[in-house]
């Protein structure tokens, strides 16, 4: 009962230790502590990642625990074998052991726990062979076993009919892959003396498990030769990309050409549809090509429907009809990529302008409406947003010219190449681009009770040379049919938003919640690790920040600098009010956007900025 789980975590507390603070075990009932979670008045929950634990889990501990369903005690430094009494948490579906010191074989009762889902044992001092007693995990999902001293070869019977991740890198295995494991990346294997896909195919004695056991001379062999192989991967992979960069530019240049001298350039009346992403206008085209096939389409239906003057682009504001439909098409393009709402071209005009062009797809409603909700879109002008200057409306084609910015979006920058030369984002530039962002939402949401953008994530923050930050798709989520329901928006999707397109000011701050908690921990909202513990980012924060070991959450990058850190956890506060489960729970962008100028400004009044002299 709840009474006996409590004093197993009592114990648990006991022998290994932990934070001091960390449980605040005074109140009665184990449900309320830090890192406890109960259903029907059991422990079902055990969290305790990265909080000291140290020493060997003793029995009698887990034989209470029968209820557990969740066990995490990853990046601790918990040591020996497992306690065998973990065979009594019958119902365990996660655990999560990885990063302590646990050694000795990796234990046979841990094929009976046959409700396991999530397994990670990695980079743990686990010796032995791996045990064909795997195969009784049928519902695994993650088999995680990297940076152990594993030995032998892997049993060829093993098979998992639901693996999704699997990972035995850095161990000391032999042998070959076996057959149901092979559809894995080589990425999975490193570090081994595997063979057989996805390396090469075994020699003859390679298969004999035995030999391989102890051949130790074989295993730095097989290092130097895998050394080897990535080496020559690298160089064969950039010669590639230099082959691919050089046709590209070739590519481009001849399609400019061929658009610049024959501006009406004839397209196949066969493909009315001109479509991009399908047809062979492929990246490097110019959107000249591709739209006008879609328009000498849409020519020959106008002029039967009529409604000739359907064939402009309609500018917003007064400066800025600066180049015309004609421009456009003569443009050479590039892809820039693929969104919920369409494709997205950066178009280089004759007269050297730059636009990014986009082609709505799915776009369901009528005319009058597309209009009305464009212009409206069109009338928003705030410097921290980014500018929509013109839209192309006719039946078969949508396009909207936006002004192009130059350093590309916040999400390639602080998950695009992540190697070395990468300037790291500083505290400041992240949290100068949190507060430009805040303050472009809260214009957009000062325009009425009902307006809101729909559709907040960090590839839709983009920015200048200098870095400023301004939000871009705003009003789109209104345009579009229900088929583009955006998958890869569920990361910042507020929990109350079941129909993407009906959405409210309250769920824009959740998802700015969930971006500025992207900003802080350098992660994705769609991380593997966190999918793999099957949370999201605000709840996987939440959790940790719970447990007091806050530091843990932010980005490496940002706690390289000192005397910012009160301000980070200011941030990181308000980014969790603002992913608040509740919508009234969470402020208003209003508030936001005040709460992150004073944070700001307390670090530069700190940092003894003169520029800020006058704020004090
Ligand atoms: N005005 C612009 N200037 C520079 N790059 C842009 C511009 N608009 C879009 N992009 C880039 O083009 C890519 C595709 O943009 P797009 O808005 O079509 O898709 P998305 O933001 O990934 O998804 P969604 O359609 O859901 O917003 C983005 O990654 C963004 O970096």
């Amino acid at each position: 009962d709840l009474g006996s789980d409590r004093s197993s975590l009592l114990a648990l507390r006991s022998a290994v230790g932990g934070r001091t603070l960390f449980w605040n075990a005074t109140e009665l009932s184990p449900c309320g502590w830090a890192g406890v979670k109960c259903e029907d008045n059991r422990v079902t929950m055990l969290r305790l990642p990265g909080v000291a634990l140290s020493g060997q889990l003793p029995s009698g501990i887990f034989g209470n625990l029968t209820r557990l369903r969740t066990l995490s005690l990853r990046v601790n430094a918990l040591t020996g074998q497992l306690p065998s009494d973990l065979a009594s948490c019958v119902n365990l579906r996660n655990l999560y052991l990885q990063g302590n010191l646990l050694s000795g074989e990796i234990p046979d009762f841990l094929f009976t726990l046959r409700d396991l889902v999530r397994l990670n044992l990695a980079s743990n001092n686990f010796s032995g062979g791996i045990s064909s007693g795997f195969n009784n995990l049928t519902r695994l999902r993650t088999l995680f076993l990297e940076n152990n001293q594993l030995t032998g070869p892997i049993p060829p019977e093993l098979d998992f009919p639901k693996l999704e991740q699997f990972n035995v890198s850095n161990n000391l295995l032999s042998g070959p892959v076996p057959e149901k494991l092979q559809s894995f990346q080589v990425d999975s294997f490193l570090g081994n003396s595997l063979c057989g896909r996805p390396f090469e195919t075994c020699s003859g004695n390679a298969t004999l498990p035995s030999e391989n056991n102890k051949n130790n001379g074989g295993k730095k062999l097989s290092g130097g030769a895998i050394a080897g192989i990535a080496i020559g991967s690298v160089l064969a992979f950039l010669l590639i990309l230099v082959i691919l960069l050089v046709l590209c530019r070739k590519k481009t240049s001849a399609v400019d050409i061929a658009t610049v001298k024959h501006p009406d350039v004839e397209i196949p009346g066969e493909k009315p549809e001109g479509d991009v992403e399908n047809g062979e206008y492929g990246n490097g085209y110019s959107v000249a090509a591709a739209a006008a096939a879609a328009m000498t389409g849409n020519g020959r239906a106008e002029a039967n429907g009529g409604g000739v003057g359907a064939k402009k682009l309609v500018f917003f504001g007064n400066a800025a009809r600066v180049f015309d439909l004609e421009d456009l098409l003569r443009a050479s393009a590039e892809v820039l990529g693929k969104g919920t709402f369409g494709t997205a071209y950066k178009a280089v005009l004759e007269m050297g302008t730059v636009v990014a062009v986009k082609r709505l797809k799915d776009v369901t409603i009528s005319e009058r409406e597309f209009r009305e909700k464009i212009e409206a879109v069109g009338a928003m002008d705030h410097e921290n947003l980014v500018p929509l200057r013109a839209y192309y409306y006719s039946r078969d084609e949508k396009l909207l010219v936006h002004d192009y910015m130059t350093m590309g979006s916040l999400s390639a920058l602080l998950h695009g190449n992540k190697g070395a030369g990468r300037t790291p984002l500083n505290w400041d530039i992240r949290s100068a681009i949190a507060l430009g962002a805040a303050r472009g939402i809260k214009y957009l949401h000062s325009q009425g009770p009902s307006v809101s953008h729909g559709n907040i994530k960090s590839s839709n923050i983009l920015l200048t040379n200098s870095y400023d930050a301004r939000v871009s798709d705003f009003g789109l989520a209104h345009l579009v049919g229900p088929s583009s329901t955006p998958n890869r928006v569920a990361g910042y999707r507020a929990p109350e938003v079941t129909d993407p397109r009906k959405v409210s000011q309250k769920a824009d701050v959740y998802s700015f919640g969930v971006l500025l908690l992207e900003l802080l921990t350098g992660k994705a909202p769609t991380h593997a690790l966190l999918n793999e513990e099957g949370v999201d980012l605000p709840r996987w924060v939440q959790s940790i920040v719970r447990e007091e070991w806050t530091s843990e959450v932010f980005d490496l990058e940002l706690l390289r600098y000192q005397n910012v850190e009160e301000e980070m956890v200011q941030l990181l506060q308000l980014a969790v009010d603002c992913a608040a489960q509740y919508p009234d729970k969470r402020p208003s962008m209003y508030e936001v956007a005040k709460r992150i100028e004073e944070l700001r400004r307390s670090s530069l009044r700190d940092n003894h900025n003169p520029e800020f002299d006058h704020i004090k």
